[in-house]
This record gives structure tokens, C-alpha cells and sequence, in this order.
């Protein structure tokens, strides 16, 4: 199989070799540059409607930890903002670095952040997940920053959860959270087109990056560094530096939704 990381061996820089598409038109994250970001007026607002009894568990995937939802149901759904129609919330997940000077995927005018959230989406037109993964507009994630400051209360019950997935492929049950209460006051964003920020990096991502961060303290950034890339038995390895740095933007317009 494609085994893939963040290593210099098999890190973001090899993945062409894997995955073509690597090189492609759409490819994510970038650099969003505010001053080039056209506003777009005809830019709804951004409706996010989660239910925290679709939290089910939290996994310690090998490049990440996610927290997954149950998406049987529109009971956690992404409509408004860039989307035509309703996305489910799948998942939400983090990307970090191994000191508070990088960590982000995107980055603003060539600012790095120390964390980004990722809240994944997949559009209600196509079956199931897998289908829309695959689809040009099957999926929609609405990114994050994480800005270093006062402790940020909402995090907590995530992060108290990580003792219990601390290496790859540990899961555990997490339930009854909602995503909201991890948003910023603002809902303003920028929009473009773009794909997966990792292996299978499928160009079918439709990106909402909001514009104002969440805070973490330094406390917390050091949980996040305190799980493993490695599985049980394997020599440990920090989970930290999961970011791919940003793509050309290969002519690609960002839009903004407030001025
Ligand atoms: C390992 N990470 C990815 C896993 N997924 C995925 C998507 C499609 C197909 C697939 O395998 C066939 C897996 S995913 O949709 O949960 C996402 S979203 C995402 S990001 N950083 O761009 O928000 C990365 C991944
Ligand atoms: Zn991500």
C-alpha cells in the first residue's frame, strides 16, 4: 500500500512518487494572500447545525487524531457560505508543529500558526462518503486556526482524551461534543478550490478557511505533541510537523466573504 508521512524519507516532498495528483491544478493548502482575496457578495453565510449526540469516537490514525460523527443522518451538517446544498460533517482532525512557530497548513500573507482544525464535509448528492471523496464538489472543509494565548476551555475535553489514544490505531468512544463551541465568534472566510492536504490528496475539496483564530495555550500545544506517530511496541515516534506546506495556486482565485 502507499505508505506515506510527514518524514524526510516518505514526507510531503516524495508523495508525487505515490500520488501523481500531488502535482496537480487544485492541490492544498496554499498561502492566502488577504490583500489579492477578491469579496464576494454573493457569498452566503456560512450555516453549520452539529449534533453532539453524532460525536461517536476519537482515532489515533498514524498522521493525525480525528474525531469521527455519525453521518447516516443530516443531523450534522455544512450548508451557505461557497456549497450548493446540505454536507455532512464526517470528521474534524488537527495539523501541529513540533515548536509554536509552525504547525499550520495555510498559511495568511506567509504567517504560520502552531495548530489548523479541520472540520470535513461531504456533500449529500453522492451515496455515501467514499463516492463524494472522489467528486470535484464532494467535500467541504471548513479550516481553523489555532493561535497561541489563554488556554482555550473548549479544547479540553479533546485533549484529556488523547492519554487514551497516545499511539497509532488506538480509538476510543467520545461522545456527546459539539464542534460549534470550537468556532470562532466570526464565521468570515475565505474560499477556493482545492483537494485533500494529504494522501490521496483528491482534488475534490471545496476549502473554508475562517478568518479569525481560536486560542491554545502553550500547555495545550504540548498534548498535542504528546501522541505518537508509532504503534504500540514500535520505537516512539512524536507526532508533530503533519503539515504539508502550501501549493502553487496555478491560477486559482480566493474569494472572501466580507470586506
Ligand atoms: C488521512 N487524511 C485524509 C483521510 N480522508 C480520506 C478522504 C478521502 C479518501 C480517503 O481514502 C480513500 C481518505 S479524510 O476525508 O478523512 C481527510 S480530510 C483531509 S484534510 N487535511 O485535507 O482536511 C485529509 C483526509
Ligand atoms: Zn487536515
Amino acid at each position: 500500500s502507499h505508505a506515506w508521512d510527514y518524514g524526510s524519507n516518505d514526507g510531503p516532498e516524495k508523495w508525487a512518487e505515490s500520488f501523481p495528483i500531488a502535482n496537480g491544478p487544485r492541490q492544498s493548502p496554499i498561502d492566502i494572500v488577504p490583500t489579492q482575496a477578491q469579496n464576494d457578495p454573493s457569498l452566503k453565510q456560512l450555516k453549520l447545525k452539529y449534533d453532539p449526540a453524532t460525536a461517536k469516537g476519537i482515532l489515533n490514525n498514524g498522521h493525525s487524531f480525528q474525531v469521527d460523527f455519525t453521518d447516516d443522518d443530516n443531523s450534522s451538517t455544512l450548508a451557505g457560505g461557497p456549497i450548493t446544498g446540505i454536507y455532512r460533517l464526517r470528521q474534524f482532525h488537527f495539523h501541529w508543529g513540533s515548536s509554536d512557530d509552525k504547525g499550520s497548513e495555510h498559511t495568511i500573507a506567509g504567517t504560520k500558526f502552531p495548530c489548523e482544525l479541520h472540520l470535513v464535509h461531504w456533500n449529500t448528492k453522492y451515496p455515501n462518503f467514499g463516492e463524494a471523496a472522489s467528486k470535484p464538489d464532494g467535500l467541504a472543509v471548513v479550516g481553523v486556526f489555532l493561535k497561541i494565548g489563554s488556554a482555550n476551555p473548549r479544547l479540553q475535553k479533546v485533549l484529556d482524551a488523547l492519554d487514551d489514544i497516545r499511539s497509532k490505531g488506538r480509538q476510543t468512544t467520545f461522545t456527546n461534543f459539539d464542534p460549534k463551541t470550537l468556532l470562532p465568534a466570526s464565521l468570515d472566510f475565505w474560499t477556493y478550490e482545492g483537494s485533500l492536504t494529504t494522501p490521496p490528496l483528491l482534488e475534490s475539496v471545496t476549502w473554508i478557511v475562517l478568518k479569525d483564530p481560536i486560542s491554545v495555550s502553550p500547555a495545550q500545544m504540548a498534548k498535542f505533541r504528546s501522541l505518537l506517530f508509532t504503534s504500540e511496541g514500535e520505537a516512539p515516534s512524536c507526532m508533530v510537523d503533519n503539515f504539508r506546506p502550501p501549493q502553487p495556486l496555478k491560477g486559482r482565485k480566493v474569494r472572501a466573504s466580507f470586506k
